[in-house]
């Protein structure tokens, strides 16, 4: 059963969180493993004549979550309700809410927003709708809330709110991550140690196809000056940020930009009868003699890891090597179906090595390096051979490996 929290974010204002601890998914957005969960996070800001509802959560959990926002407010007391991403994760409750609100409450949101609640919950949800601009300022119970859209972070709809006098930013997807976090807050280190991993694989399987967006977003927000001050930044998943609240975004950059992390080596591999293994093997090796960390991921008849967590290791790689063997003239199919996922979300400027084996004819490998040459990603060397690895094969992967470790970047790029 899912847990629900609700606690008061200030001294001084009536700003609460609500946040559903969703611990029933298993794959979000019907695509990405997440046995770590994930949360809701909707927050609502009293004032003294008005009572603003930040999204609401996913409609599984719409009962739990109007119980609790009665337990602060009687719905038909909000006057508005702010839609910064109309995903359903977040704005599955809203027609309830509005609903229980007898339709009272303004609706605030971008005009594609509009467009998008009208085809998810037909026109009664936005029949009082203020569709805000780029940059347009409301005043709303005595305080001045900024909108600013930042499109692509990441649905055409997005747009965070800046609530002027008190320096918060309302972010929605954007500082969000995976999982679900024993704190509410970024108050213990070791809560965000364990948390930031989560964030990263968030960012990737979520906002990766439109990674570049990351940072032109964040930067539009540096621009307008209100990043540098701010208080708090409080993201529609995962953790709250208030004691380092830049720090979310400068992790976000990170990963926007695939900031590489010294001598990570992403392995990622197939192997049905342990030929490409033991090619593996002499890479490995060839990459610990050199003084690089592997990370490795295998595909073999007992283990199958989540695509969604390789994909959370590719921006802070420096080099990937991909080894694969050739299934019916064609990629083996885990290595298929990773590397579209990888070149669709995580696609990086770092180099790739391609180690490949082969019954009879191959070819594997040749289909890999024509996906990755279309790519950002830089095609060191295809090394492909027939069944075991003779000592001729093991010296070419040798070289091979010394070729990816010198085209390997130091901070990884865009
Ligand atoms: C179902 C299946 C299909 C295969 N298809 C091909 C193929 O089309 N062309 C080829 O050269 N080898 C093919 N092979 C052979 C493998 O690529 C070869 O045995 C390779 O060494 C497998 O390495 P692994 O045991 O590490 O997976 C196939 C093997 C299997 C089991």
């Amino acid at each position: 059963m899912p847990k629900v929290w609700i606690e008061k974010l200030t001294e001084d204002m009536e700003l609460y969180l609500i946040r559903v601890d969703d611990d029933q998914i298993k794959y979000f957005e019907a695509a990405w493993d997440i046995p770590e969960g994930i949360t809701y996070n909707s927050y609502l800001l009293k004032l003294n004549d008005a009572v603003v509802l930040f999204d609401t959560v996913k409609k599984d959990y719409e009962d739990l979550f109007m119980d609790a926002l009665k337990k602060l407010v009687d719905p038909k007391e909000i006057t508005h309700i702010i839609v910064h991403h109309t995903e359903p994760d977040h704005s599955g409750a809203l027609p309830r809410v509005l609903e229980e609100n007898e339709y009272k409450a303004m609706v605030i949101g971008t005009q594609f927003a509009r467009n998008l609640l009208e085809g998810f919950y037909g026109k009664k949800v936005v029949e009082n709708f203020k569709v805000i601009k780029d940059g347009e300022e409301m005043k709303i119970g005595g305080k001045t809330f900024r909108f600013i859209t930042v499109p692509w972070l990441h649905w055409p709809d997005t747009m965070i709110t800046y609530l002027v006098e008190d320096k918060i930013i309302f972010s929605c997807d954007a500082g969000g991550g995976y999982s679900i976090p024993e704190t509410i807050d970024d108050s213990s280190e070791e809560v965000v140690e364990k948390y930031l991993p989560y964030v990263t694989k968030y960012i990737v399987t979520v906002i990766g196809h439109y990674h570049k967006y990351i940072v032109e977003n964040i930067r539009k927000l540096k621009e307008l000056g209100i990043v540098k001050d701010v208080k708090m930044i409080l993201p529609g998943h995962g953790l709250i940020w208030r004691r380092d609240p830049i720090r979310i975004f400068r992790h976000y950059e990170e990963v926007g930009a695939g900031r590489a992390e010294k001598g990570k080596v992403l392995v990622v591999y197939d192997s049905m009868y342990g030929f490409v293994e033991k090619r593996m093997d002499i890479v490995i090796d060839e990459l610990k003699k050199h003084g690089m960390k592997p990370v490795i991921y295998k595909y073999t008849d007992k283990v199958a890891p989540a695509v969604s967590d390789i994909l959370g290791e590719v921006p802070s790689a420096e080099a990937i090597v991909i080894g694969v063997s050739t299934y019916e003239a064609d990629i083996h199919p885990r290595i298929r179906y990773l590397l579209y996922e990888i070149i669709d979300k995580a696609n990086y400027e770092k180099p790739v090595l391609i180690v490949g084996a082969f019954g009879w004819g191959g070819g594997a490998g040749k289909k890999i390096e024509s996906m990755i040459t279309r790519s950002k990603f830089d095609h060191v060397m295809t090394v492909e051979s027939k069944g075991a690895p003779s000592a001729e094969d093991e010296e070419k992967i040798r070289d091979a490996v010394r070729e990816l470790i010198q085209r390997s970047l130091p901070t990884g790029n865009t």
